[in-house]
């Protein structure tokens, strides 16, 4: 009866401990955003040891820079020199190129790469992860399988569509969450006043660790149990990020530039409504919603290589390269994802904005047509 007894003690006290244990965090990414976000989650994560391990593992994708390895750079002197160059990590936060080893015992695993390499990375990591990890996905982007019908529990046909981080628990059978807002990498790195918001399907449950893991001072987070539009806005503002650049690049001003967010805005309510019925319309009202949009049309790497494209006549890839040493533009390909998802459920012709920046990058439509599609759109019927 003893030995029972100790055995059951043993066991409950280990089980508590478990759930107890600071949690151990690994960011999966460290581009220009993984960067910015390791200097925030290095600082509250030192702030709270009794709730999360102070050593912060960063999977650094291996490259030579300036004839040294990235990851050796990071190491020892503490800076991203190709993607965040100037801005020193916390010394807490520790590159690793293996990525199983980077996510090894990890309890939160937070994804911040370019969406097109997602599923690739989830892929190595089946298998490799504690049953119970959780995500949180900042990658502003959608997934897109030409082969499936992308049929949601729901009986909603999504024509291939999946939200990454329904893409990360499929493949990895995690609970995910997503932090998405107005959020340029540079001016967070340089700790300037923001917001973002996360959204937290388990809110009671997730939300109060996951917040505390980002807020601070100057990142200040709203916590929303509606994730499907905290991440489907966040995607599309690339998209409408793009025809805001092709009007800067047409030489049109602040007025055209707000139509584009508003018309943008609106497509953006009509597709989350559509494909992922039953969202709140406060959640537009968050930073992930209209002020990202605002940001992303005025300062991102988004607009800025769109503007190029139409000012220059090169292509997308080139200006891309030339522009932003390494780092991904997201919204051209997430455009022809959308572009073509809308197109297997026959709804093109409904988001004219979105098909039209689609339809300028992949060169089936002229950027000077951008502005009569403004001018015709449903909204002004
Ligand atoms: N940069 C921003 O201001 C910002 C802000 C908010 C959200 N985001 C979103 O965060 C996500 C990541 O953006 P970012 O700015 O950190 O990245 P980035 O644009 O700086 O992209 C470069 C990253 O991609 C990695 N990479 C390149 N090839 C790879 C490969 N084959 N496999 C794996 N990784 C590879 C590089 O190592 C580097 O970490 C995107 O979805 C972006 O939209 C970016
Ligand atoms: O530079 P962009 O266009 O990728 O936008 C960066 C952030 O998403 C802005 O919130």
């Amino acid at each position: 009866m003893l030995n029972r007894l100790n055995s059951l003690y043993r066991y409950f006290g280990s089980a508590a401990a478990a759930t107890m244990s600071p949690k151990k965090v690994t960011i999966i990414g460290s581009g220009n955003w993984g960067s910015a976000i390791a200097r925030i989650v290095g600082n509250t994560t030192k702030s709270f040891p009794d709730q999360f391990d102070p050593q912060v593992r960063m999977y650094v994708y291996e490259e030579i820079v300036n004839g040294e390895k990235l990851s050796e750079v990071i190491n020892t002197r503490h800076e991203n020199i190709k993607y965040l160059p100037g801005k020193i990590l916390p010394e807490n936060v520790v590159a690793v190129t293996d990525l199983v080893k980077s996510c090894e015992g990890s309890n939160i695993l937070i994804f911040v790469v370019p969406h097109q390499f997602v599923k690739g990375l989830c892929e190595k990591l089946v298998g490799k992860i504690p049953a119970d990890t959780q995500a949180i996905s900042l990658i502003k982007g959608i997934s897109f399988d030409k082969n499936e019908q992308g049929v949601s529990t729901g009986g909603i046909e999504r024509g291939g569509l999946k939200l990454i981080s329904e893409e990360i628990k499929e493949i990895l059978k995690i609970e995910v969450s997503v932090l998405m807002g107005a959020n340029l990498a540079p001016e967070v790195a340089n700790d300037n006043f923001c917001e973002a918001t996360i959204g937290c399907k388990r809110k009671a449950e997730d939300g109060p660790l996951l917040k505390k893991l980002f807020h601070t001072d100057n990142f200040r987070i709203n916590v929303v149990e509606d994730a499907h539009t905290v991440e489907l806005c966040g995607a599309l503002k690339n998209v409408v990020a793009c025809a805001a650049g092709f009007t800067d690049g047409l030489g049109y001003g602040d007025n055209t530039k707000a139509a584009v967010i508003r018309l943008g805005l609106m497509e953006t309510t009509k597709f989350v409504e559509h494909y992922y019925p039953g969202s709140n319309l406060e959640t537009f009202f968050e930073s992930c919603g209209i002020a990202d949009l605002i940001t992303t049309c005025y300062g991102g790497r988004n607009r800025k290589v769109c503007e190029a494209f139409v000012k220059t006549g090169k292509t997308l890839a080139e200006v891309e390269k030339e522009l932003l040493n390494g780092q991904s533009a997201q919204g051209p390909l997430t455009a022809e994802e959308v572009y073509l998802m809308m197109k297997k459920t026959g709804l093109d012709a409904k988001f004219p904005l979105f098909t039209a920046v689609h339809k300028i990058c992949a060169g089936e439509m002229k950027p000077a047509e951008l502005v009569d599609c403004l001018r015709n759109h449903p909204e002004h019927m």
